[in-house]
């Protein structure tokens, strides 16, 4: 399966770029290729409006200067306004090139277009309050702000705002992504995220969530083959079934609801009864468990019975609750590469709060659980519990409504039926999940999600 754009932490970036230079590359050099890129995305996206650059004291605030000294010399009109003086070597030695003058940061105008240089990856406090009051003054009055790195103010590693922060119509990430440009809610503040190539190779196994490449039937399918998912039903017979008709949609052969009825007529419905004989019939794929479950004795006996199963698992809603209910040893009893997928209350109640940010948070639930996680939200993170990380971008806002969550499970659970592993199976279901809804456009419910799963699997092929 294909994976996304490495994604690093601050101190990851920091190794890649102590590697660079042990390979014969300088900061200088680096800062040279920022800052052109810098300058020419400045020039490019504000289309020869004047430029305002905010430089910080750091190596982001070098970027900066580089930058103004390159679009001065492609004729730009260009001001540079700075809240001290450069404290690197390396932004000292960029500050002289830069032959103009440089402007206090509290006192400075707006410009049409304004360039935020002020932190980067080094930002380790909170912004002073005059310099946190300028920067959104001055984004607010610009007609396009561009954020070097990320907007300053936001936390490179977990997404979180160190002050308050302007919404960035564009950031240009240096050599590689950073959590800030996927998690929440930094994310929304970047804007158009544009990675730059400044010349330092990056590897991670956190990378962002990639499109999947899904392979067509051929000739020698047959409905099996395409795989066999079962669904059990529940106490809400609507949320199963729309796990289960997301399934078939997703280019499952065969879908069976247990305990549920309507849907498709290519769905086969079968008696809650029929659980234990489905779950030893050698050709099922996967099993999803947990939308409309209740959680009560009903519905953990028939937890026990996937459980105690061999069938390759998706668990959501009731189940997840069930199981959080149990307490941490529930979790050392789950089926081999089960693949949970909590909101962020369910996470809490399997996992606690844990530690760091939601890739942090994500990597260790899945460590300690030895299960696939898709921690959901906003910024979904898929976790494996070999350390794999695939962190979903930009899903659609309007996925935040009642009965999304059953499809992904019954995506996911096609996925995985068709003979991908828990990991591809999670990530690739995700994807498809959140392309539908792009293509649902505003306002969808959850039912019509399913519609647009044959374009998005168009898209995959
Ligand atoms: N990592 C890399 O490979 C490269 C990084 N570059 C740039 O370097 C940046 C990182 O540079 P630095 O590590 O110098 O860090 P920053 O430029 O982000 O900021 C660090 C400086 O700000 C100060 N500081 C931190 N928080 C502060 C606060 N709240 N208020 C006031 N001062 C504060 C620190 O004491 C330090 O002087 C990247 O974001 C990127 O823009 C590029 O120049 C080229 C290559
Ligand atoms: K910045």
């Amino acid at each position: 399966m294909s994976r996304g754009r490495a994604i690093l932490t601050a101190a990851a970036m920091r190794a890649a770029e102590d590697r660079a230079i042990a390979r014969g590359a300088s900061v200088e050099s680096l800062m040279a290729r920022a800052g052109k890129a810098v300058a020419e995305a400045a020039w490019r996206f504000g289309g020869g409006r004047p430029v305002l650059i905010l430089c910080g004291p750091g190596n982001n605030g070098g970027d900066g200067y580089v930058a103004a000294r390159v679009l001065k010399a492609l004729g730009a009109n260009v001001r540079v306004a700075a809240p001290c003086d450069p404290q690197s070597e390396a932004a000292i030695q960029a500050r002289r090139g830069w032959d103009g003058p440089v402007e206090p940061l509290t006192d400075t105008t707006p410009a049409p277009m304004l360039v935020d240089a002020l932190f980067g990856t080094g930002l380790s406090r909170p912004l002073q309050p005059d310099v946190a009051d300028a920067l959104m003054r001055l984004v607010s009055r610009a007609h396009l702000a561009l954020a070097v790195d990320l907007p300053s103010g936001l936390a490179t590693d977990t997404g979180a705002l160190l002050a308050p922060v302007p919404h960035f119509s564009l950031t240009l990430a240096l050599g590689a992504l950073k959590p800030v440009h996927l998690l929440q809610p930094a994310a929304h503040l970047c804007g158009a995220v544009r990675v730059a190539d400044i010349g330092i190779a990056t590897e991670s196994l956190i990378t962002e969530l990639a499109r999947p490449h899904l392979a067509a039937p051929g000739p020698a399918d047959h409905k099996y083959s395409r795989g066999f998912v079962a669904v059990v039903g529940g106490g809400m017979p609507g949320a199963a079934r729309l796990s289960a008709t997301a399934a078939l949609r997703a280019g499952s052969g065969m879908v069976k609801l247990l305990g549920g009825q309507g849907g498709p007529d290519a769905l086969v419905c079968r008696p809650i009864e029929e659980l234990a004989a489905t779950l030893a019939d050698k050709r099922l794929n996967a099993v999803v468990i947990g939308p409309g479950l209740s959680p009560d004795a009903a519905g953990r006996s028939l937890l026990d019975q996937v459980m105690a199963g061999r069938a390759p698992a998706v668990m959501d809603a009731g189940a997840l609750r069930l199981i959080g209910d149990m307490g941490a040893e529930a979790l050392k009893g789950l089926p081999a590469m089960a693949i949970l997928t909590p909101h962020d209350g369910e996470f809490e109640s399997l996992f606690g709060k844990g530690q760091g940010s939601k890739i942090d948070r994500a990597g260790q639930a899945a460590a300690a659980s030895g299960a696939v996680i898709v921690f959901k939200g906003a910024d979904t993170v898929i976790a494996s519990p070999d350390g794999q990380i695939a962190v979903a971008p930009d899903a659609s806002a309007w996925l935040s409504t009642g009965g999304t969550g059953d499809v992904l499970a019954g995506i996911v659970a096609a996925m995985r039926a068709r003979g991908l592993d828990a990991f591809d199976a999670a990530c690739a279901g995700v994807w498809l999940h959140g392309d539908a809804a792009r293509r649902a456009g505003p306002a969808f419910v959850a039912d019509d999600l399913a519609n647009h799963l044959p374009a998005a699997i168009a898209a995959c092929l």
